[in-house]
Parts: C-alpha cells; sequence; structure tokens
C-alpha cells in the first residue's frame, strides 16, 4: 500500500506548465466503439490509467485486437456491432464504473455470456440501475443481492429495442442502454431527468450510427437507430477536465501561483467546476480555445488568489459530478459558506464521497455540515486550516487526489493511505505537481 503525503507550501507559489492526461471517459469510449466498427479504429493521448487498461484487456477477451503501438498511441481492430466473442475468462474491470456499466451494454446486445468482476469499490456499487433496462431488452442476470458484482451476463439471440425513461442523469446507464441498443432491431429511446455526458452520442455519431437527442416534457431524449455498420476512426483523445481540476485549485488556493493546463476539454457537460470557481472569483483564462477529436479543449491560465464561497447549482451537479471533491477544497480556502446540494449520487462512487470529504475536512480542521444530498464548508477565508491528518483514499482517487491538495495549503501536512488508487485515472499526478514545484512525496 502506497502512502503519499503533501507538504505544505507555506508562501511559496505553484509554478509553470502542465499537459491534462487524456480524458478518460471518451479513453473508454474510444476502445469500445473501436471494438464495435470494422477495421482498425487509430487512437492517439489514450489515458493509459488503471480504469482503462482494464477496458483494454475486455474488449480484447471479446475478440477484437488491441494494439498498444505507443505512448498513449493504440489501434483496435474492431469486429463489428453484434459480432463480440463470448470471452473465456471473467472480465475483470477493477475499479472502473464506467468500463463495467458499458461493456454490460455491450455484451448484453449479443448472445454471448460474460462474467463481469471487480475490486472491493466497484463490488459494493449498483448495478441495478444498468441490470433493469438491459433486462427488459432480454438480458439475464445471475448476481449477488441488490445487484452487485460479481455478475454473470447473458445477451438474449435478438435483444429488444426499447424506450426508457432512467430516474437518474446517468452517462453510465444512458449508454448502457445505447450499446444494447446499437444490436437492436429498431429505435432504441433513452430519457433522463437532466443531460448527463454526452460523449456516447457523439462518438457514435462520428463512428456512422444515427443518433439524435431533443428535450421532451423535460427530460433529455437520446435515440439511436439499431444495426448499423459502424466506420473505424482517428480519435485523438483530448485532455481531461476531471483531471485537470486538481491543478487548477491547488492554484487557485495558494496565492501567487500561476500555472498553465494544456489541453483541457471543455464540453460544456464536463465543464461546470470552471464556472463555479470563476464565479468564486478564481482567475481562470480560456486561451487558444480549439476544437479537438469533435470537442471543444482549450489551455487554463490560472493565477492564485482569494475566493469567496458560492453556491454550486444543483440543476449542473451532472457537469461536474466527478469534482464535488476538489470542489470542496476551493471551498476551504474561500471566505464563506459554499452549499452543495442535489449530490445524493456520490454516495453510490468509488466511495461515499459525501461522508468521506465531511469526516476528512473534520480531520484536517475545516468546518463542514453533512447533508443527505450534499455538504456545505465553511472556508478559512485563505488562513491555512491545520491540517496534519492522515486520510484512508477508501479506493478512491478523487478522495486521494483532493487531499493531497488540500495538505499543500495547510499548516501541518496532510499524508494519504491507498494512494496507488490515483493511478486508476491520473498515473502521472504526483509528477505533475512535482513539475509545478509542489512536493508529494512516498514516505
Ligand atoms: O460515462 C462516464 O464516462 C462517466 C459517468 C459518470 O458516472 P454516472 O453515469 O454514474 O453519473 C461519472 O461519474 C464517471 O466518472 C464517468
Ligand atoms: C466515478 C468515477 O469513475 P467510474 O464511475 O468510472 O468508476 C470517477 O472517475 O470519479
Amino acid at each position: 500500500m502506497t502512502t503519499l503525503t503533501a507538504t505544505p507550501m507555506g508562501k511559496i507559489p505553484l509554478k509553470g506548465e502542465i499537459a491534462a492526461p487524456g480524458d478518460k471517459s471518451i479513453s473508454h469510449r474510444s476502445l469500445m466503439f473501436g471494438a464495435l466498427a470494422v477495421g482498425p479504429t487509430r487512437i492517439t493521448g489514450l489515458l493509459e490509467g488503471e480504469d482503462v487498461r482494464a477496458t483494454a484487456r475486455a474488449v480484447a477477451a471479446l475478440g477484437a485486437g488491441v494494439e498498444r503501438t505507443g505512448e498513449g498511441a493504440w489501434t483496435v481492430h474492431g469486429v463489428g456491432v453484434g459480432g463480440l466473442a463470448e470471452p473465456e475468462c471473467a472480465l475483470d474491470l477493477g475499479n472502473s464504473g464506467t468500463g463495467a456499466r458499458l461493456l454490460m451494454g455491450m455484451v448484453a446486445g449479443c448472445p454471448i455470456t460474460a462474467t463481469f468482476t471487480g475490486d472491493a469499490s466497484l463490488s459494493r456499487r449498483p448495478m441495478s440501475r444498468v441490470i433493469e433496462p438491459l433486462s427488459r431488452m432480454g438480458a439475464v442476470f445471475h448476481g449477488r443481492e441488490g445487484g452487485r458484482l460479481p455478475i454473470t451476463l447473458t445477451g438474449p439471440a435478438d435483444v429488444m429495442p426499447i424506450d426508457y425513461r432512467s430516474p437518474v442523469a446517468s452517462a453510465q446507464v444512458k449508454s448502457a442502454v445505447l450499446l444494447a441498443g446499437l444490436n437492436a432491431a429498431g429505435r432504441t429511446t433513452v430519457r433522463e431527468p437532466a443531460a448527463s455526458r454526452d460523449h456516447t452520442e457523439n462518438m457514435l455519431r462520428s463512428f456512422g450510427a444515427a443518433v439524435e437527442t431533443r428535450t421532451e416534457d423535460g427530460m433529455i431524449v437520446v435515440t439511436v437507430d439499431g444495426q448499423p455498420e459502424l466506420a473505424p476512426q482517428d480519435i485523438a483523445v483530448p485532455g481531461d477536465p476531471s483531471s485537470a481540476a486538481f491543478a487548477a485549485v491547488a492554484a487557485l488556493i495558494l496565492p501567487g501561483s500561476e500555472v498553465t493546463i494544456r489541453n483541457v476539454g471543455l464540453n460544456p457537460l464536463r465543464a461546470g467546476l470552471f464556472e463555479v470557481l470563476t464565479a468564486m472569483g478564481g482567475e481562470i483564462d480560456v486561451l487558444d480555445r480549439r476544437e479537438e477529436g469533435g470537442e471543444p479543449v482549450g489551455d487554463l491560465r490560472v493565477r492564485g488568489g482569494a475566493l469567496k464561497g458560492a453556491g454550486a447549482p444543483p440543476a449542473n451537479a451532472a457537469a461536474m459530478i466527478d469534482e464535488y471533491p476538489i470542489l470542496c477544497i476551493a471551498a476551504a480556502l474561500a471566505e464563506g459558506r459554499t452549499e452543495m446540494r442535489g449530490i445524493e449520487e456520490l454516495r453510490v462512487k468509488e466511495s461515499d464521497r459525501i461522508a468521506l470529504m465531511v469526516n476528512g475536512l473534520r480531520a484536517a480542521g475545516v468546518e463542514v455540515e453533512e447533508h443527505e444530498d450534499g455538504m456545505t464548508v465553511s472556508g478559512s477565508g485563505g488562513r491555512p486550516p491545520a491540517g496534519g491528518c492522515e486520510i484512508d483514499a477508501s479506493h478512491d482517487h478523487r478522495i486521494a487526489m483532493s487531499f493531497l491538495v488540500l495538505g499543500l495549503a495547510c499548516a501541518q501536512p496532510i499524508a494519504v493511505t491507498g494512494a496507488e488508487t490515483i493511478a486508476t485515472s491520473y498515473p502521472a499526478f504526483t509528477d505533475h505537481f512535482a513539475r509545478l514545484g509542489a512536493d508529494i512525496q512516498s514516505r
């Protein structure tokens, strides 16, 4: 088990430039959709974190040819929609909810049987949210009580198109149903209560599928026409805003810092955190706004200074769902209160992120109130919180990275145990922070 310790920076600012690592959501999808196309899909900038590597192994076990040709450069030789082979071994998706749920959708669309496993965290997470719609499409599941992994799934001979009203705004649920629907004869529809990230829709369109999105009765409605032939693509994966968030917040809370993060994906359904940080008074400039692989990207120049507490509007929660832990750290240093509500989904991520943030912030001397659906942080107005605590990452990369960033701004160091989980989404995290002048080391 790795323990990382963040040493307080005192009055020393962060300076320098890093490039955001490849987007995790788009990396998973590049491998999966490449596997469903006919012919070779070439990917550059793939995130080579543990979660995405687990997906690469899974699509290879399902019959696709998967080849690493250089750093972040991969080629997937697809087998076509409906062409997946039955894997000989269980598919181990490690820590990855995205990998497990999207692949369940792909397998449910084919007449094959596959067993899904994962680590202790993934085995606690609810899979019933995909089991329910995929069962309606004809798939049969055997799993643990409450729809937990390990789960064995058999897809039907003819998967049925459905019109599914999802109770949660979840890109994983939406994508699982659309992926099963790809092999159905007819049109599959998913309705969600708020817009979740739209990478599946955008990427499937570029692979040649007919995907439509509209708003109806206040719901976001997405349809896919089944049984297309998907054409292989060249994909340049943009940088991950969810990973860029850590250096951005670190720069904001350390006065005098000036950090540039290159190639950050700025899809509006992902960039909610940067809007909230700007509303808190954070100085974030977007330089060289451009398009990369069909997604808006830009370079972020972030300067440290005083922040003030602000509300994080629940209506935008889906556009920053993975960024609440690091928003809590910005809030901890801001002047005044930051209320975060409507985020009960955080309780079923890699950990119960509300409970872990509340307990960890209190251990570091930050005042915070817990709500069933969120938390309210009372900031220190820039004064260093006490720190001097040890945080168990609990198999959650975002908890680990958030408390290490807090440690940089505290009076005493913060140590994070189980920090190897950071490699699931951001293997270069400690290197990047060292490059900016921070001392986060194994000790
Ligand atoms: O589809 C995706 O790539 C993801 C969707 C989100 O999960 P939910 O669909 O559960 O909201 C997010 O938290 C996760 O990190 C990645
Ligand atoms: C929730 C996350 O990922 P996943 O659901 O894929 O495990 C995350 O990366 O914060």
